[in-house]
């Protein structure tokens, strides 16, 4: 059996300086440990809010690594230096406009200022690309709402079987 790779990409000025931990990233590594019941592999990069370098970085989780998901932080607002939707587009051959949707509509419940995130998602050849905004405490508040809908998804993509732990999380397979 192949193994199950996902990508978390941290998208951060400070943090990819080291000015500040990567507390971000670490909230997605531990928040999918929680998920997932199945063996699984991080590919875990930290990196500046550059475009050319967040395509390059998606780019190579997708094609070389094969994670079959890509969890992004940061870089979703309306900032001059936040451009991950922009690079998110530039890399898919398909935009999955209803996971920014959910995620926004959730996220009001917790701040005013989610109208504020940008963040999409969208395929690269097997690859489900997911941006999360980057404050540390938004990452939870966000995949709860649409991780149910992943591993689904990630069947419809011919990739890896995600199972998952159904008391913390309860993904949905429509019957055929
Ligand atoms: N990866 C991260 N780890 C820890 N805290 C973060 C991270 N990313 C953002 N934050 C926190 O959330 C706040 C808002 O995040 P935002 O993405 O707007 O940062 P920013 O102002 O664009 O700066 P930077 O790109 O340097 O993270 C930051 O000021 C920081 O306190
Ligand atoms: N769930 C959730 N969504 C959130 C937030 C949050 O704290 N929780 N912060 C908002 C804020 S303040 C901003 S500016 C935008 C964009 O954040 P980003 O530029 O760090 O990606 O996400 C928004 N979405």
């Amino acid at each position: 059996m192949s193994q199950i790779k996902i990508g978390i990409l941290t998208i951060s000025d400070r943090a990819s300086a080291g000015i500040y931990e990567d507390l971000s990233g670490k909230a997605i590594i531990q928040v999918l440990s929680e998920y997932l019941s199945c063996e699984w592999e991080r590919v875990y990069k930290v990196i500046p809010d550059e475009q050319p370098l967040i395509e390059a970085a998606l780019e190579h989780m997708a094609d070389h690594d094969e994670c079959c998901l890509i969890v992004t932080t940061g870089g979703t607002g309306p900032a001059i230096r936040d451009v991950t939707p922009e690079a998110t587009e530039a890399v898919c051959s398909k935009m999955m406009p209803g996971f920014g949707e959910l995620m926004r509509q959730v996220s009001l419940k917790y701040v005013p200022t989610a109208i504020l995130s940008r963040q999409t998602a969208g395929i690269r050849g097997r690859s489900l690309i997911i941006n999360l905004p980057g404050k540390p405490k938004s990452i939870r508040e966000c995949l709860d709402a649409v991780f149910p809908a992943v591993p689904y998804c990630i069947d419809l993509l011919e990739g890896p079987f995600l199972t998952c732990n159904e008391e913390v999380i309860k993904p949905f397979r429509p019957k055929s």
